[in-house]
């Protein structure tokens, strides 16, 4: 019979399971806008930075921070990596068109 407290680990960990499941989908749903943004950048003539939107981004991460009582840079960080992964993709999309 296990402890009360190696129960309570083991319960902690499926909600940990739950959660980095979620944060995929969620990584998954964000990403995959990336090359429907690219085409209509592409349609706009504008570029795949928008530094503006990247500083409102950030700004926008501190505010949720502060009111979720957490320390931000972390939550600045995976920002920041998800930003320019979603760039990625879009240069991607970028390269595609430019080589027909
Ligand atoms: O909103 C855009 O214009 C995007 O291309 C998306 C996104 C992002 O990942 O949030 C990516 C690159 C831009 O520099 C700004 C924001």
């Amino acid at each position: 019979m296990s402890s009360s407290s190696e129960k309570r680990l083991e319960e902690i960990r499926k909600r940990i399971s739950e959660i980095d499941e979620q944060l995929i989908t969620l990584i998954a749903e964000r990403t995959g806008f990336a090359p429907e943004i690219a085409s209509l950048k592409n349609s706009l003539g504008a570029s795949v930075t928008d530094s503006k939107r990247e500083q409102d981004i950030c700004e926008q991460t501190r505010i949720l921070c502060e009111e979720h009582c957490i320390e931000c840079s972390v939550a600045l960080k995976i920002i920041k990596i998800l930003m320019e992964y979603n760039k990625e993709v879009q240069a991607e999309f970028f390269r595609k068109v430019d080589s027909k």
